[in-house]
């Protein structure tokens, strides 16, 4: 299994002989020098797009799954994505939809990355021209793995938790010991994630991104300015 690890963005270090890679983050100087990601996700509004840019986000999320609060028609997602800087992402949220969905959003919203959030196998989820992130929703041992060999063309694995009837943003955290610290894909931390724990799990399971929906909430689909600077402060600060 080849290790995923983002050398180009580190610093090099000098390396003493005989010391482990210097580039790795679980070295000293790859702690330092690494940043975590944020992606804020399920944003129906104009201005909490610009809050949770001014607050530092690296990627906002729109949902494009009817049965989800936080659902955009694309007529929304128009309006939404002209409010997105440049070098901040803007990703796009399936839940195991039709591939003429997809193509419809793509024609019209400027989409950076897709995220598939359901059941979608990897041929489906590759096959837009468009990078993509597959979310895998934890339930035992051995599956983060499987997907890292099932999705190996993704620009990112995601890990939510398990729920009997919904697909994610259900504010449940997974039992965090089930992710492998061996990756070969960039790991996205998900899964009722907050301003009281982002910073543990940062610190303990080394994620290169974490995603939060209902965490910097006030109601459904609609954003807390003060949550998300919190939850952005409470990421970087590991
Ligand atoms: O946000 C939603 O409504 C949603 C619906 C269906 C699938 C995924 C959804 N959101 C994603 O779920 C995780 C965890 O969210 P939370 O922080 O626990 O509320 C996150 O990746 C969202 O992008």
């Amino acid at each position: 299994m080849r290790p995923w690890f983002p050398e180009t963005l580190v610093q090099p270090v000098r390396k003493q002989p005989g010391s482990p890679n210097s580039h790795s983050p679980e070295t000293e100087a790859g702690r330092r020098i690494m940043k975590t990601r944020v992606k804020i996700c399920g944003l129906t509004r104009v201005s909490d797009i610009k809050a949770a840019v001014a607050s530092g986000a690296d990627a906002i999320g729109l949902v494009f799954y009817e049965p989800s609060p936080r659902a955009v028609t694309i007529e929304q997602a128009e309006v939404l994505a002209r409010h997105i800087p440049a070098f901040v992402s803007l990703v796009g949220l399936f839940v195991n939809p039709p591939e003429a969905q997809v193509r419809d959003v793509l024609k019209r919203i400027p989409l950076d990355l897709l995220q598939f959030h359901g059941d979608e196998s990897a041929g489906f989820c590759a096959q837009f021209e468009r990078r993509w992130i597959k979310a895998v929703r934890v339930q035992q041992a051995g599956q983060i793995e499987k997907a890292f060999s099932d999705y190996y063309l993704a620009s990112g694995l995601l890990v939510d938790a398990w729920d009997p009837v919904r697909f994610g943003g259900t504010g449940q955290s997974f039992n965090w010991d089930l992710i492998p610290p061996e990756r070969t894909l960039p790991l996205i931390l998900a899964g009722g994630l907050s301003s009281d724990n982002v910073f543990d799990a940062v610190k303990k399971v080394r994620p290169w991104a974490v995603d939060v929906s209902g965490g910097v909430e006030k109601s459904k689909g609609i954003k807390d300015i003060e949550k998300m600077s919190e939850f952005i402060k409470e990421a970087h600060r590991v």
